[in-house]
């Protein structure tokens, strides 16, 4: 009876201390494999919210392509450890299934059945004695109603979860389809968008003599809100427009009607066909990637050379910014670093600039791009566009950049505008004040 008794646990204790040896031993060094998963998938959030963050800059200036490359080097590195992880703990969870389904359990009906099977006597229901081969089948019986039910019944309630979930990631795939749909056929409307104008029907065309052209274009707000009811100009390649006005009036509005990031929703909007535009923003964009990525951007390397560009056409870019030096002090073109932090507000701006120098495209849209940079570099800049062949289209607030434009487009705020010829009288007060103008 001792004996009985002390058999049990004893078992019991035995194979927790062999299962816990065993695991010890094949257990790899998860800690660290864990610790590198968490790192990737951290890098791939921040790509992420840098992307969510930077949406309006990365959109105008194309740079969907790099941003995937990004994207998908960062998810592609994340999946690689997710499966190292996952193939080293094949073997250790087939092992510890293993151990913690037959061998534990196995133990456990063993130390439950003996006093049963090993009972003197056992009691049925009606008061009679019970022979030891009926017990067993009632244990058994019962053990395998037991598993099975408890079995079933987690099923259902595991697969009622995952259905549930997964009708809720369906609806919004759909809904995201729905969406693109739409954008892609022109029909996007917005539930709230005011009455006057509840669906994109404006009219985009290519122009044939490369100018830009606006007809009759509203400047409506994704939520709803007419900022200017109706414009109507003509910028042709080689006439500079300054655009001015109070904050709020819709100056960079105007410039994300004329990208096609916000809809057209109605009028026409003659397009360059074969004239590029080059939009830089207030707050400039720092991308992933090194000191040259930066000049290129929305250009890859591979892009770069395919043009035949070299290191020194872009320090060529760079010193029309003045920025030359500090190729030399961050270490050379290859140098990667985070450079929205490292380089200054002004150092930022000139960077973008200098960008614009590197694809030298037709048409320049520059939202007070030049706000951190000091006045007497800032007209080198200008001067040096124009001489590219670059037409301006500029947000500024500073007078002293009137000088480099033809025509001041001027919103008031209140939905209406103007459109005149800068004073030549104020370019010659310009001339003498300062010479370099
Ligand atoms: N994504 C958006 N969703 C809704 N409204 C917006 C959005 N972006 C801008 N607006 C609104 O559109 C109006 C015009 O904005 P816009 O950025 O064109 O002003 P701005 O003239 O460039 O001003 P600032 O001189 O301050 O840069 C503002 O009232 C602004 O609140």
């Amino acid at each position: 009876m001792i004996a009985h008794n002390v058999t049990g646990p004893l078992l019991a204790v035995v194979v927790i201390g062999l299962t816990g040896q065993v695991l010890r031993v094949v257990s790899p060094k998860f800690g660290a494999l864990v610790s590198v998963e968490a790192e990737r998938s951290a890098y791939l959030r921040s790509v992420h919210s840098r992307l969510i963050t930077n949406a309006e800059e990365i959109a105008f200036y194309g740079g969907h392509k790099v941003e995937l490359t990004h994207l998908e080097a960062a998810y592609k590195s994340l999946v690689d450890q997710k499966n190292r992880l996952l193939c080293q703990k094949l073997w250790y969870v087939v092992l510890e299934q293993f151990l913690m389904k037959y061998v534990w359990s196995g133990t456990g009906m063993v130390m439950v059945s003996l006093p049963i099977l090993m009972a003197s006597s056992f009691k049925s229901g009606n008061g009679t004695d019970m022979a030891v081969s009926d017990r067993t089948q009632y244990l058994t019986t019962a053990r395998n109603l037991l598993l099975s039910g408890a079995d079933a019944v987690e099923r259902l309630m595991s697969s009622y979860k995952e259905i549930v979930e997964l009708a809720g990631y369906t609806g919004r795939v759909s809904s995201m389809l729905d969406v693109f749909t739409e954008v892609a056929e022109g029909q996007y409307t917005r539930p709230s968008i005011t009455a006057k104008y509840t669906i994109a029907s404006g009219t985009v065309l290519n122009s044939g003599d490369g100018s830009i052209r606006l007809c009759d274009v509203p400047i409506v707000t994704p939520t709803g809100d007419i900022v200017v009811g109706s414009l109507s100009l003509e910028i042709k390649q080689g006439e500079h427009l300054l655009i001015t006005g109070p904050n709020g009036c819709g100056k960079s509005s105007l410039f994300r009607v004329i990208c096609g990031l916000w809809p057209l929703y109605s009028g026409t909007l003659h397009r360059p066909k074969n004239a590029t535009m080059f939009y830089i923003p207030q707050r400039p964009y720092m991308s992933i990637g090194s000191l040259r990525e930066q000049v290129i951007y929305p250009d890859t390397v591979e892009d770069m050379k395919k043009k035949g560009m070299t290191d020194d056409v872009l320090m060529e870019c760079f010193e029309r910014v003045a920025l030359g030096p500090l190729v030399t002090r961050e270490g050379g073109w290859s140098a990667v670093a985070d450079w929205k932090d490292i380089l200054s507000g002004g150092e930022k701006q000139r960077v973008a600039i200098a960008r614009m120098f590197y694809h030298k495209p037709s048409f320049a849209l520059l939202d007070e791009c030049t706000s951190a940079v000091s006045i007497d570099v800032e007209s080198k800049i200008y001067q040096a566009a124009k001489s590219n062949g670059i037409t301006l289209l500029t947000i500024s607030h500073r007078p002293t950049l009137w000088q480099f434009h033809d025509r001041v487009l001027q919103f008031d705020g209140q939905g209406n505008w103007e459109l005149k010829d800068v004073p030549a009288a104020l370019v010659s007060i310009f001339h003498i004040i300062n010479p370099l103008y």
